[in-house]
């Protein structure tokens, strides 16, 4: 009789639960289950409190919820019997920190401090943080800590140290009643199988530890007294390699899922590096780029090498054994969805409407039937920072070129545009730090939109091969449940088995790649004006926003 493993990849907005063979890895039933609270912006839903801007928190017994709805409904999709089920494996979206008690406990369920903002879950794009990423960035410079540099020379603040330094600097009842800072990725796998695991990637990408490391204390007391102890105090716990098994699934979690205590766990992984496994990028040299919300570059390599403004290098951070690389955009589908919302007119809906398209089915087709550089337009995809390489949340975005013959599809095109240069920029970047990049594998929602990749192939001049699963991360995981549970020895022979890819998907077109070229430097010059400090009228305009919101 066949076996089967559950993945759960829990995205920006909801969670997704695949049941997938083993062996072949075909998904056999899949569900989805949107967050009661969504991303929490603007009003915190216990009190009604405004939050501050650039602030986005979550609640944790949403994800418990993508474990009682959509595990249970993918399993009755796929008629496959709970006893068939081997393991389960999770990925979050990451750094999603959590202060939580020490029997995992997270304090916004505390009546105490439920209309406290800093109790709940800072999702990977609360982005408030930037002060005190900048603090983190200086002072390390300042005293030499080697570990920068496998940082691209600078921490983000979409990462644990800067949101808990935060925590600390703006909430110390807070800071102080939380025993563990915790990756939400790591939480749910303290959910399922009950023990308190840090997975290896979050730990190495999000949370400093290099050769087996975290920051000392020296350095986090220079930062600020009270800091001295964050490690020690509540980061420190054991760390599991990714597709080991974390623990056993436990009664209560079988109760919520349907599926039988004590099949194996998977220690947590993060959406983007989790994809890897899907995309047969297991071995050096293949860049994955998992695009959605925001775009991560997932790549293995066997060499250390420093690159400027990548998000880090960590050893055994995608597969055990080898350097992963990290890369990303911090906003890409979001941009696009951003600009469907609140920039295309009243007749664009009516069109879409009455033909039944989706608005970026219809603007990418508009947008479609002009040649390259047709609109006039330059735009930098900045709309929520840049995490690479510039690793600044304090940059916006810009169009350059806008006159009254713009029309909706020029720009949401130009957008598109934007953040193909923004992978090129990271692509040349990586190749000039010696870390060659081959072709491109694309995975992630993004993918299905054909105009979008065909920029990509053209304006970085790469064939793309694009992965067979619509759902990258969450097979992805569903592989690494199985290594767990013992059906194969180690991820290569997961992903070889149960993952999946379509070769030569897009190719570029040489025309089209010149024509790109010319625009690309205009890129790199707006970039340069408005990234790297000629002009830094983002960060001004940043402080007057704040000192508005704060008065
Ligand atoms: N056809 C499309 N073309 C371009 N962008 C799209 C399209 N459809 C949805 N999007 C954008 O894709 C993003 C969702 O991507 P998806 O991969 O499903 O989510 P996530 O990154 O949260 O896992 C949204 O930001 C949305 O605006
Ligand atoms: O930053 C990472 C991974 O390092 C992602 O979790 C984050 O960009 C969110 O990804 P999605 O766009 O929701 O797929």
């Amino acid at each position: 009789m066949d076996s089967y493993v559950i993945g759960v990849d829990y995205g920006t907005l909801s969670g997704r639960a695949v049941v997938v063979r083993v062996g072949d890895g075909a998904t056999v039933g899949e569900a989805v289950h949107d967050y009661r609270h969504g991303v929490i912006e603007r009003r915190l839903p216990s009190s009604g409190a405004a939050l501050p801007p650039d602030w986005a928190l979550q609640v944790p017994a949403d994800y418990v919820d993508v474990l009682k709805i959509a595990v249970p409904a993918a399993l009755a999709a796929s008629g496959v019997p709970a006893s068939s089920v081997i393991g389960i494996g999770t990925d979050f979206t990451a750094s999603t920190p959590m202060p939580v008690k020490a029997d995992g406990t997270p304090l916004c369920e505390l009546p105490e401090f439920a209309d406290r903002p800093h109790a709940y879950v800072k999702l990977w794009k609360h982005h408030s943080a930037q002060p005190h990423a900048e603090r983190i960035n200086a002072v390390a410079a300042e005293r030499g800590e080697p570990w920068l540099a496998r940082y691209g020379g600078r921490i983000s603040s979409e990462w644990e140290f800067a949101k808990g330094l935060q925590l600390l600097e703006e909430d110390p009842e807070i800071y102080a009643a939380t025993d563990i800072w915790i990756e939400a990725a790591d939480w749910i796998v303290w959910k399922l199988g009950g023990t308190y695991v840090r997975n290896a990637c979050t730990a190495g990408y999000k949370a400093i530890r290099q050769d087996g490391a975290y920051p000392d204390k020296d350095y986090l007391a220079a930062l600020n007294p009270e800091f001295a102890g964050f490690v020690e105090e509540k980061l420190a716990g054991p760390i599991g390699a990714l597709g080991d098994r974390a623990g056993g699934l436990t009664a209560e979690a079988a109760a919520w899922t349907g599926l039988p205590a004590g099949i194996a766990v998977c220690v947590g992984n993060v959406d983007a590096h989790v994809a890897a496994a899907t995309a047969q990028a297991t071995r050096p040299g293949r860049m994955v780029a998992i695009m959605g919300t925001s775009t991560c570059h997932i790549m293995n390599s066997d060499v250390l090498a420093e690159v400027p403004g990548m998000c880090g290098v960590v050893d055994g951070g995608i597969v055990a054994g080898l350097w992963g690389y990290e890369a990303g955009q911090s906003g890409v589908g979001d941009i696009f969805g951003w600009f469907v919302e609140h920039g295309a007119p009243a007749s664009a809906h009516e069109e879409a409407a009455a033909r039944g398209l989706d608005l970026h089915d219809l603007l990418s087709e508009r947008a479609a039937a002009q040649p390259v550089g047709a609109h006039g337009l330059i735009a930098l995809d900045w709309h929520s920072g840049n995490r690479s390489v510039l690793v600044d949340h304090e940059l916006s975005g810009v169009i350059v070129g806008l006159t009254l013959a713009t029309r909706p599809e020029d720009i949401y095109r130009a957008l598109l545009e934007s953040t193909a240069f923004g992978t090129r920029t990271i692509i040349e970047t990586f190749e000039a730090a010696g870390v060659p990049v081959g072709d491109l594998i694309i995975a992630g929602g993004l993918a299905k939109n054909a105009f979008l990749m065909q920029i990509y192939a053209d304006v970085t001049g790469r064939t793309l091969d694009v992965l067979a699963s619509a759902q990258g991360s969450a097979v992805g995981s569903a592989i690494h449940a199985a290594v767990a549970a013992g059906a194969y020895p180690d991820v290569h022979a997961g992903a070889d088995a149960m993952g999946g890819v379509q070769r030569a998907v897009y190719r570029p077109d040489p025309d089209r790649k010149a024509a790109y070229d010319e625009l690309y430097a205009e890129y790199v010059t707006l970039h340069d004006y408005f990234g790297r400090g000629t002009n830094d009228v983002m960060h001004r305009l940043k402080r007057i926003q704040r000192k508005v919101h704060a008065s």
